[in-house]
């Protein structure tokens, strides 16, 4: 199937958000360990986090999703696995890491494995550290990346981390050491990609009752025995999935009010907002909604992405629709994801009439007369959204594979065109 996006003008649209993909994630997997049953209100239902609900009940764990919420049945700290299980994690990232240490919660051993990008996707820090901290990690095929076989036990203690390709890791030991035989304490020596999934980590273990002290994004402890109790849990929206609906207004001028985000959250996608503002958008952040507003031209902006990876793709298709040139800096860690982003993104960009310059941690866009291409997304649901609002402003677009928004979107397309924009 193909989705063709035609160019429309201003517009004038309001938007619930999608419930928020990393809440969800570790909501399930906190509600899976914890004493007691959880509710997780509001969730997102997507490809992904319906993998790591799968992947839980492969572990032995009950849950069921209900209209507007999952119950999940928590196992106490140690997953009833019949024996040993292999989990699919499909093209999860999120759900792949972070069930790792997980895993060493189960009596039996654990297969992790995932389609075949997830399986060039690394994973080699967290074995390291899982080791250290007391788990048998095996590589099934390729050292350093999955499927991973795990065993033993966690036994705790202290370790280092590498977290530079990937935050998932240390989130991943943070999410099961309440459940280590001893406190758990990591330091990272080198700063974090994605740090600001390390604040959505800990929001969640402190919501659950666990005990995490930490400085900064360089050293966390938490308090073994601290175990989760479970809850009634409600999911906030997601700024990543929210960066697509803002972005129609900054690219094709009007007005744009997506319903349900925290203002107050620790999502790093929120820079987003940050972004559109200096580029020129009128941002305004009420109790109801968060509204995007653009009257004028967009300028270019200089800005540092790290900790928002994840609205990156989104952001550079903004900037092509500029007056000047944006540079974007810390994306080095894009090409470790569902494709090689920054790759995919220049390569799209050029073709449509933009000039990029790509360096190992930058992206700069230079703008110019576009026109629309065919995409094929390679089953990443990013480049897909990414560059169908970019249709909009350009017209003459065709994205291929438009299911593969599902991984985290599933409402995309019926949400443009619910407001009539496709
Ligand atoms: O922990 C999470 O929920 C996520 C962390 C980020 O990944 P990295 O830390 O690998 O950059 C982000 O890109 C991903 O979509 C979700
Ligand atoms: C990178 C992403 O997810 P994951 O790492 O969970 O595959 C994403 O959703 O953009």
């Amino acid at each position: 199937m193909i989705v063709r996006v035609s160019r429309i003008g201003p517009v004038d649209a309001t938007f619930p958000a999608p419930p928020s993909k990393s809440y969800t994630h570790r909501a399930l997997i906190a509600g899976a360990l914890a004493s007691g049953r959880t509710r997780i209100a509001g969730p997102l239902r997507a490809a992904d986090t319906e993998l790591t609900a799968r992947g839980l009940e492969t572990l032995g764990v009950p849950l069921e999703w209900l209209p507007g919420e999952i119950a999940v049945a928590g196992c106490s700290g140690t997953f009833p696995a019949p024996g040993e299980v292999t989990i699919d994690c499909g093209n999860s990232g999120t759900t792949l890491r972070l069930l790792t240490s997980a895993a060493l919660l189960s009596r039996h051993p654990v297969v992790l494995t995932g389609s075949p990008r997830m399986l060039e996707r690394p994973v080699g820090p967290l074995a390291g550290a899982l080791r250290a901290l007391g788990g048998e990690v095996a590589f099934v095929g390729e050292p350093g990346f999955p499927p991973i076989r795990i065993s033993g036990r966690l036994r705790g203690g202290k370790t280092a981390i590498d977290g530079s390709i990937s935050s998932q890791f240390v989130s991943s030991i943070l999410m099961a050491a309440p459940y280590a035989d001893e406190d758990v304490e990591l330091t990272l020596p080198a700063a974090p990609a994605s740090r600001s999934y390390l604040d959505v980590t800990a929001d969640v273990m402190l919501g659950f009752g666990a005990h995490i002290e930490r400085r900064g994004y360089d050293w966390f402890r938490v308090e073994s025995g601290r175990a989760y109790r479970g809850r009634d849990y409600p999911v906030e929206g997601d700024y990543s999935s929210a960066s697509y609906l803002f972005a129609v207004a900054a690219v094709c001028g009007g007005r744009v009010a997506v319903t349900g985000l925290n203002p107050a959250s620790v999502q790093g996608d929120r820079r987003f907002l940050d972004a559109l503002e200096a580029m020129g958008c009128r941002v305004t952040s009420g109790t109801d909604a968060v509204t995007v507003e653009r009257t004028g031209d967009l300028e270019g902006i200089e800005i540092d992405m790290s900790s928002s990876p994840d609205t990156v793709q989104t952001l550079a298709a903004v900037a092509a629709t500029a007056g000047s040139p944006t540079r974007i800096t810390g994306t080095a860690h894009l090409q470790y994801k569902e494709s090689d982003r920054v790759g995919v993104t220049a390569e799209t960009l050029r073709r449509m009439g933009a000039g990029v310059e790509v360096t190992e941690d930058s992206l700069t866009i230079t703008p110019a007369p576009l026109h629309g291409v065919a995409v094929d997304p390679h089953d990443d649901h990013r480049t897909a959204m990414a560059f169908a609002v970019l249709g909009l402003a350009v017209g003459g677009m065709a994205i291929r594979d438009p299911a593969c928004v599902e991984k985290s979107f599933p409402g995309f397309w019926e949400a443009l065109y619910g407001e009539g924009l496709l």
